[in-house]
């Protein structure tokens, strides 16, 4: 989905701080995930958020106004099957290539968390899970720009997760947790996840 241009609308101000919606334009479909059978949609959300963006503006130290971006979001998909939860590689970009993460990835506009982690799901390893509760805390990553939220979840229908984007996928026990090398934004979602999968 692509968005474009902006009206500014309904700002209010706090201190320094300004809140205001920017009207997008949006092209592209908005209305959320399908499984290729079509046996599973994600509604589409009563109020399109795709048309609309919060916008923060700050007091620059020259006096002028900077707006700064509300922080990106990223899902990320703890799925636990027999007490082990499945890691993946990833294979870009080189940085960060053969690092291990959670399958996910960014919100779009106007999309849930949970219908993010539905479509990453489907994309990354083609497999349709059921989305619980959130493990561990939010993570800040990329000098604040974007938060990390990761979800407990589970394979539904059978399902055998396929590495369609990743390198390598492993399904490791609490006591396996740290045999591979996690993105470091990880690292204290791990930390709560080891005792949910001893107890599992
Ligand atoms: N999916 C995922 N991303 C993570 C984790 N930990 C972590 O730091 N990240 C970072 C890596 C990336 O910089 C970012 C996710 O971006 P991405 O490129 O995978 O997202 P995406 O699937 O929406 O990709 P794209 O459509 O923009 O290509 O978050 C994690 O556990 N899972």
């Amino acid at each position: 989905m692509l968005s474009c241009g902006l009206i500014v609308a309904f700002p209010c101000l706090f201190g320094g701080l300004s809140l205001s919606l920017r009207r997008n334009c949006v092209h592209g479909h908005t209305s959320g995930s399908s499984w290729p059978d079509g046996s599973a949609t994600v509604p589409k959300p009563p109020i399109d958020l795709a048309r609309w963006t919060l916008v923060r503006t700050e007091q620059a130290s020259d006096g002028g106004r900077v707006e700064r971006p509300e922080p990106k979001v990223i899902v990320g998909a703890a799925i636990i099957r027999n007490g082990r939860v499945l890691a993946c590689a990833r294979s870009a970009p080189p940085e960060v290539a053969g690092k291990w993460e959670f399958p996910g990835g960014k919100v779009e506009p106007g999309e849930s968390e949970t219908a993010a982690l539905l479509r990453e799901c489907a994309e990354e390893l083609a497999v349709r899970v059921e989305i619980g509760d959130r493990v561990g805390r939010s993570v800040r990553m990329a000098h604040g720009r974007s938060v990390l939220k990761v979800y407990l979840a589970r394979l539904l229908h059978g399902d055998r997760p396929q590495a369609l984007e990743h390198s390598a996928l492993r399904w490791l026990s609490a006591a396996e947790l740290d045999s591979v090398t996690w993105l470091p934004a990880d690292a204290p979602i791990v930390a709560a996840l080891r005792p949910l999968l001893a107890a599992d």
